[in-house]
């Protein structure tokens, strides 16, 4: 059995976590077929890891959830030392607290023996929407992760495995890795970069010295990372770096689950089968993880993280773990910066196609292009504050490069935008064809005097521009009629329009009159600079 002293048996579980007590039907479908997804694949061969992009996406990005503050728990440690088997608990607690005494435990997928289960990092497929109790909805996610030190894995892949999951564990390199990571971004934004850590020691043999439990357990981390003069600087800067960088530490220590778990091949995980103290001490461990009022939204820079932003976050970070070297802690804060200004640009970006659609939307009727200006202007100002005011990491200049890409699609949008306006012009459909008859009508009138006073050339040359004309209206009206050959179209339309800009700069003055229906008053333009 182990002692704590071993560092194998310490998993430190990270808590950026999330739960909803009324479910939709969605909710329901996806509570029936829930089930693990694994979403970083690890390559056995290369060493290399792969996001499964559409996978996460399908999670995270449902309607339910996506803007919702996320809470990302996650368990991390040594292989085969209990990871999956806690998680299921986590489940269970979700679900229905604790089950019966003998439903075998299911979930993510765990088992007795020596080799390894789980590789990459999976998540559960259903995202849980809580209510907390200060009445905001959070997403809780659960994250299983590979266990370290099995011996396919070089320490790049379990410090990837241990980055991607944003978690830490005992060991130094790592721990260091983080940490120093931490220590940037704590130069970047004054907030402690990380949430919540906590360690869990099981098989706890020493109830007498150190009580089970989160009390006994923080005593017992209190003695562990007590800074003394006469420890080698290594040790002193782990733990300097480790409370600089969690807002919250604690430390749990659970008793042994009894010789049916730990030694019996048919162990199926029922509580029947489990030791009394291990289940009472599991009783009080989840809910400090996963009750309401314990959730912790993941942060990030000092901004709260939603689904859809740490899809973002994964994008990124996956990235730079892709290299053959264990990425620079500098390298994981650019990473982090970017993604950060990515957020920030999109968060800004759908703010302002929900102003615009609010006023130029496809069921919005036909608004006067200076009027869509306007208010373009307008949401566009609020948009870029917007961004500007999100905390951001990567200092001015880095975060200038992404507020010009931001206003450059916001320009992108507003053409779009400008064009869905004027297809609801019906004067501007009418503008090709008014424009062919129009030139039909002048070289008709050109010809007749031109042939009367005997210049035929010019008369046949007007002839024919009125042919081609009436072959164009023809032609345009067999495409709008049956949506084939819609370049040709385009092709008539550009040429129209090109003709009907052009005597519309000479008669500039008076070519607005038919453009005043349905303008909005000021009032609508009058743009609140809030997300919502
Ligand atoms: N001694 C002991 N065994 C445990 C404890 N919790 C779970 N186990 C057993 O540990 C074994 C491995 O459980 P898993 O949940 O598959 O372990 P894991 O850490 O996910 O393993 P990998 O996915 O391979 O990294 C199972 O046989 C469990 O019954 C515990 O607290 N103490
Ligand atoms: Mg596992």
């Amino acid at each position: 059995l182990a002692t704590p002293e071993n560092d194998d048996d310490v998993l430190p579980i990270m808590t950026v976590k999330n739960m909803s007590l009324t479910p939709s039907p969605e909710e329901e479908f996806q509570k029936k077929e829930a089930r693990p997804v694994q979403i970083v694949q690890a390559n056995k061969d290369d060493h290399t890891f792969e996001l499964n992009e559409s996978a996460l996406e399908k999670i995270l990005l449902q309607d339910h959830v996506k803007d919702l503050n996320v809470v990302v728990v996650s368990v991390a440690g040594a292989f085969r030392k209990g990871k999956s088997f806690l998680l299921d608990f986590m489940l269970r607690y979700m679900h229905s607290w604790m089950g019966d005494n003998d439903d075998p435990l299911t979930g993510f997928t765990w088992r007795g023996g020596c080799e390894r289960e789980t590789t990459g990092i999976q998540v559960w497929s259903e995202v849980f929407v809580v209510d907390k109790p200060d009445g905001s909805k959070v997403a809780v996610l659960l994250v299983d992760t590979q266990g370290a030190f099995d011996s396919q894995s070089t320490i790049k892949d379990s410090a990837t495995v241990f980055a991607l999951s944003t978690m830490t564990s005992s060991i130094q390199v790592i721990l260091k890795l983080f940490t120093e990571y931490g220590r940037l971004a704590l130069e970047e934004v004054s907030k402690k970069p990380f949430q919540s850590l906590m360690f869990l020691i099981r098989d706890w043999c020493f109830p007498y010295e150190y009580c089970y439990g989160l009390k006994g357990g923080n005593e017992f981390l209190d003695k562990r990372l007590q800074v003394k003069h006469n420890q080698h600087e290594e040790l002193q800067n782990v733990r300097n770096h480790i409370q600089h960088c969690f807002s919250n530490i604690n430390c749990f220590l659970l008793p042994h689950p009894g010789l049916k778990v730990a030694t019996n091949p048919k162990f199926d995980g029922r509580l029947r089968d489990i030791n009394e103290d291990f289940k009472t001490e599991l009783a009080r461990l989840v809910p400090l993880l996963l009750a309401p009022n314990q959730l912790v939204e993941k942060e990030i820079g000092g901004n709260k993280v939603t689904c859809r932003d740490l899809l973002e976050y994964f994008k990124s970070y996956i990235k730079i773990y892709q290299g053959e070297e264990l990425p620079h802690p500098k390298t994981m804060l650019q990473a982090t910066a970017e993604a950060n200004n990515l957020t920030a640009v999109a968060g800004a970006k759908a703010m302002y196609s929900k102003k615009m659609e609010q006023i130029c939307g496809g069921d919005k009727p036909y608004i006067a292009p200076a009027d869509l200006k306007r208010c373009h202007e307008e949401i566009r100002n609020c948009s870029v504050s917007y961004f500007r005011s999100v905390k951001k990491m990567g200092g001015k200049e880095f975060c200038q490069h992404y507020q010009n890409q931001l206003e450059s699609e916001l320009e992108e949008a507003y053409t779009n935008f400008s064009k869905q306006n004027d297809g609801k012009n019906i004067f501007y459909a009418a503008r090709t064809p008014a424009t062919l008859f129009v030139v039909m009508f002048t070289t008709y009138v050109v010809s007749g005097v031109t042939g009367f006073i005997g210049l035929s050339a010019l008369a046949a040359l007007a002839n024919l521009v009125m042919g081609v004309a009436l072959l164009s209206l023809c032609t345009w009206g067999y495409v709008k009629y049956s949506g084939e050959f819609r370049e040709v179209g385009t092709m008539i339309d550009e040429v129209a329009e090109a003709l009907w800009v052009q005597v519309g700069r000479q008669y500039s003055t008076n070519s607005n009159a038919h453009e005043k229906s349905n303008i909005p008053s000021q009032q609508e333009c009058n743009i609140e600079c809030s997300q919502d």
